[in-house]
């Protein structure tokens, strides 16, 4: 694949104390994509995403960013490449104004004066933050904490964000702009590596689902083919989304997402009152 971004080949990691957490995982993402990580607490997302970023080695295989080896990469080496979004924002949030926050990144890679004001305006333009630029971070929701987190990370210009369960704890509405704005950053030529436990959120976003089980890849394709009711997807401990379950209960209906079942069931309601009008 010669527009190959991330390629993980053959990947097997065992941590000290515990079993096999990744067993012979291939994994490559093309650059633009926008792909959700998924599978049952335990099954490896968060390990393959921390060989990804170097900030672990594996015991066998090889991993690959834009066709470079990364075995000798350090952590700060690949930062450039890929930003990483952890789950909980604090651990990442030190400095005493969102705009120093974001700086931080773009100062440590060495950009020029002119280059981090410019990284900073786009990301805090992009986040939808330049009005909090001059806020404590800390005391930010923890919707405005993860679009803090967001900038920082792509205030680097990295061609890649990974993102460890970045709706976690969030309300839906804070859910869903995070969601647009990994859509828009998609867009921008960013590619995302979403790792979520939420099936709605994958229906709706990725262009393409991985799922995990066991240390064990056991699905790679689309949202729409993850649920189409051919796999037994309950045994990697998941769930159909609501709106497909229901869709797949209805004769003539094929939703793959909520916004889908809406635009059917709306669209088959009209049809229905037109006819016996
Ligand atoms: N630091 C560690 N030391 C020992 N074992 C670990 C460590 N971190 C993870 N594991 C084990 O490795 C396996 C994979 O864990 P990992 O955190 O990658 O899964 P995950 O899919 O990200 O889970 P979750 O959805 O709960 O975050 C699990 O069996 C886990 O218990």
């Amino acid at each position: 694949m010669p527009d190959t971004l991330l390629n993980i080949q053959d990947i097997v990691f065992t941590y000290k104390n515990g079993g096999r957490a990744l067993d012979h995982v291939d994994f490559a993402v093309r650059a633009g994509e926008f792909v959700a990580l998924a599978g049952r607490n335990g099954s490896g997302k968060t390990t393959l995403t921390r060989l990804a970023m170097s900030l672990i080695k594996p015991a066998g295989g090889s991993i690959q960013f834009a066709g470079n080896g990364t075995a000798a990469m350090t952590p700060a080496d690949m930062a450039r490449s890929i930003g990483y979004v952890f789950q909980n924002p604090d651990r990442q949030i030190f400095r005493e104004t969102v705009l120093k926050e974001i700086a931080y990144g773009p100062e440590q890679l060495g950009f020029s004066p002119e280059a981090i004001n410019e990284s900073v305006a786009w990301a805090l333009k992009m986040t939808g933050l330049t009005e909090l630029a001059g806020n404590f971070p800390r005391m930010l929701s923890r919707g405005h904490k993860q679009k803090v987190a967001i900038a920082s990370a792509i205030a680097m210009r990295p061609k890649m964000l990974i993102l460890d369960e970045p709706t976690s704890g969030q309300d839906p509405w804070e859910a869903q702009n995070l969601m647009e704005l990994l859509t828009g950053l998609n867009q921008q030529g960013i590619t995302i590596i979403l790792v979520t436990h939420d099936m709605e959120l994958i229906a709706r976003y990725a262009g393409r689902a991985v799922v995990l089980n066991q240390g064990k890849k056991v699905f790679d394709g689309t949202p729409a083919e993850l649920f189409d009711g051919s796999r037994n997807i309950a045994a990697w401990g998941l769930l159909p989304p609501a709106a497909v379950a229901l869709s797949q209960q209805l004769t003539g209906i094929d939703a793959g997402n909520a916004a889908e079942l809406t635009d059917l069931l709306g669209a088959a309601i009209k049809k229905g009152r037109e006819q016996y009008a």
